[in-house]
């Protein structure tokens, strides 16, 4: 049977080519909303719900989910600790898959991060992220960002609030710390997102960055997502189990 797909968000800059990736892929359109658009009804008339919105319209999407037993999908970037827990409680209910970055090469990123920051020291290896994005974004760090700190923290078998995070450095900072993880966010023009990640020692450097040049790489991903999660148990899924990989 043609999976039914909603799109919140479908006016948006994904939105709307997520709705060009549903037809590709062979899907039905169930529909799309915006900011005020009948939320419920979205979910009602769908098997699955992909959500590129903001991150209060996140928190209630996935309630949302719940309620309807729909699966979702979801790609909005920013939430709050309170806002990931409310997904987190959702996912008890239904199979959702929320991933900070539908791109597989920064998935396969992802897993390179935990390997190295489980083979680089943190007492020699200084761990610094830098992403830049158009000027539109909202949230920073980005979504991603954050994932890859949360990555090279599991390489050290820590948490990310454990390690620490260390952004908008500015006027007399003192030494850099031992440990805690750098970031920088930069804004402008039209960029469709880049992330760096740097190991630097006092005798070298790694970096490694992923530049996505075209958003339809997270539409195509978020569409895939789709057809494997209504396929799935409940539960809380990112996009390393989509692809396959650790
Ligand atoms: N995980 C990933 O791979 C990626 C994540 N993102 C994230 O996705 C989100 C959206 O990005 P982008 O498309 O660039 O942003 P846009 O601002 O272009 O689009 C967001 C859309 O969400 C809609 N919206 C706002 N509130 C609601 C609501 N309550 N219900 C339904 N729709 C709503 C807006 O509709 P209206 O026009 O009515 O205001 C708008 O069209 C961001 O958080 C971004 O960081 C982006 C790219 C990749
Ligand atoms: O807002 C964006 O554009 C993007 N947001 C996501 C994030 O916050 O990481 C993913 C991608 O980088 C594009």
């Amino acid at each position: 049977m043609t999976l039914r797909i909603g799109i919140a968000g479908i006016s948006g800059r994904m939105g709307k080519l997520l709705a060009e990736e549903v037809a590709a892929a062979g899907a039905e359109l169930a529909g799309g909303i915006g900011r005020l658009g009948d939320a419920a009804g979205l979910f009602a008339g769908s098997d699955v719900v992909i959500d590129f919105t903001n991150a209060a319209a996140a928190e209630a999407h996935a309630t949302l989910a719940a309620r309807h037993g729909k699966a979702l999908i979801l790609g909005s970037s920013g939430l709050s600790a309170a806002q990931e827990a409310a997904v987190e409680r959702a996912a008890r209910q239904v199979p959702v898959v929320y991933a900070a970055n539908f791109a597989p090469g920064v998935n396969l990123l992802f897993a390179l991060a935990e390997r190295m920051a489980a083979a680089l020291p943190p007492e020699q290896y200084d761990a610094e992220i830098v992403e830049m994005h158009h000027r539109q974004k909202v949230d920073a760090p980005s979504g991603t960002a954050i994932g890859l700190g949360r990555a090279v923290a599991r390489g050290r078998s820590k948490t990310l609030e454990e390690v620490g995070m260390e952004s908008g450095r500015d006027g007399h900072t003192g030494p850099r710390a031992t440990g805690p993880i750098g970031f920088a966010a930069l804004r402008g023009g039209q960029v469709v997102g880049e992330h760096t990640l740097l190991f630097a020692a006092g005798s070298e450097h790694i970096a490694l960055t992923h530049r996505a040049f075209d958003r339809r790489v997270y539409a195509t991903g978020a569409v895939r997502a789709a057809h494997w999660a209504v396929r799935q148990p409940p539960g809380l899924y990112d996009m390393k189990h989509v692809l396959g990989i650790g």
